[in-house]
C-alpha cells in the first residue's frame, strides 16, 4: 500500500503550489506519485453544483452549511473506490484538500472550534457512513491569512477564470477556518498532522517534507479523533 497524504489550508495558502513541489520532489527520487485535487470540478456534478452555489447560483443553497458540506462529501464519496485503488497501485497519493477541509470550513461557518459537534458530524458522515479512506498524514500549510487573501486577490486579477467565491471573499470565515485547522492539527485529528510554515520567511523545504511524508505508512499511522 502507498501513502495517502493530504494538503490542507485556507484559500490562497499555496496548497496547489506545494502539492506540485512535493510531486516533483518525489518524482525526482523515483517515487511513483499521483495527485488529485478536491473539489473535482468538471468531473463531479456535486463539486460543480457546490462551485455554482459559491458563485451565487441555486437560490439559498450556499446559506446551508450542511447542504454545502454534503455536496463536497458526495464529490469525495464518488471517488472513494478510485482512491483506494490508486493507493494500492502507487507509492504516494497526494490530495489537495480532503475531509479536513469540510471539517474546518463547516465548523468555522457555524462559529465552532475543532472540538465542536460540526467536526464530529463531518467525521461520522465521511469516514463512518461514506467510508472514505483515512489519510496516513495531513499537512497544514500555515500562512498569515492576510497573505493568503492577497494571493487569492492577485490570482483573480491575473486569471479571469479564478474569480473569488463567497468563502474567499469572507475574511472572517478565512480567519476562523485557520483557527479550526490549527485545532485539528493540535489534536492530530484522524491521523498525524505536519504543520508547515508557507510564509515568505518560513523554512519550508519541500524535499525534506516529501521524505518525511513518505515514511508515514511505515511509521504506522495512529488514529485519534
Ligand atoms: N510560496 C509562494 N510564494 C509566492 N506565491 C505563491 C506561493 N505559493 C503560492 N503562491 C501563489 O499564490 C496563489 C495561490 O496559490 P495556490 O493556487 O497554490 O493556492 P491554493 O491554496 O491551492 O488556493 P485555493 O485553495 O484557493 O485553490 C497563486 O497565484 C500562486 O502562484
Ligand atoms: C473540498 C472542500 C472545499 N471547501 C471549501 C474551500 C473553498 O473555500 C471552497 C472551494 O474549494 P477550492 O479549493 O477553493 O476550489 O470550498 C469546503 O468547505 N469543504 C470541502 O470539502
Amino acid at each position: 500500500m502507498g501513502v495517502l497524504v493530504t494538503i490542507e489550508g485556507v484559500d490562497g495558502a499555496g496548497k496547489f503550489t506545494l502539492s506540485r513541489k512535493l510531486t516533483l520532489a518525489w518524482e525526482e527520487s523515483g517515487v511513483d506519485v499521483v495527485r488529485i485535487g478536491f473539489p473535482r470540478y468538471g468531473e463531479s456534478v456535486h463539486a460543480d453544483i457546490a462551485a455554482e452555489a459559491l458563485a451565487g447560483e441555486h437560490g439559498d443553497l450556499e446559506t446551508s452549511v450542511n447542504a454545502m458540506a454534503v455536496l463536497f462529501a458526495l464529490d469525495r464519496s464518488s471517488a472513494a473506490a478510485e482512491l483506494v485503488k490508486l493507493t494500492r497501485r502507487h507509492d504516494v497519493v497526494i490530495l489537495d484538500r480532503y475531509v479536513a477541509s469540510n471539517a474546518a470550513y463547516s465548523a468555522a461557518r457555524v462559529h465552532e472550534d475543532a472540538d465542536g459537534p460540526m467536526v464530529e458530524w463531518v467525521r461520522a458522515l465521511e469516514f463512518d457512513r461514506l467510508m472514505l479512506p483515512v489519510p496516513d498524514a495531513q499537512v497544514l500549510l500555515g500562512v498569515p491569512v492576510e497573505l493568503a487573501e492577497e494571493r487569492a486577490r492577485t490570482r483573480e486579477q491575473e486569471d479571469g477564470s479564478r474569480i473569488r467565491d463567497a468563502y474567499e471573499r469572507d475574511s472572517g470565515l478565512q480567519r476562523r477556518t485557520a483557527a479550526v485547522y490549527a485545532g485539528l492539527a493540535e489534536k492530530q485529528w484522524m491521523s498525524p498532522w505536519h504543520v508547515v510554515d508557507g510564509s515568505p520567511d518560513g523554512d519550508l523545504d519541500p524535499v525534506q517534507l516529501a521524505a518525511t511524508l513518505l515514511n508515514e505508512r511505515s511509521r504506522g499511522a495512529g488514529v485519534t479523533t
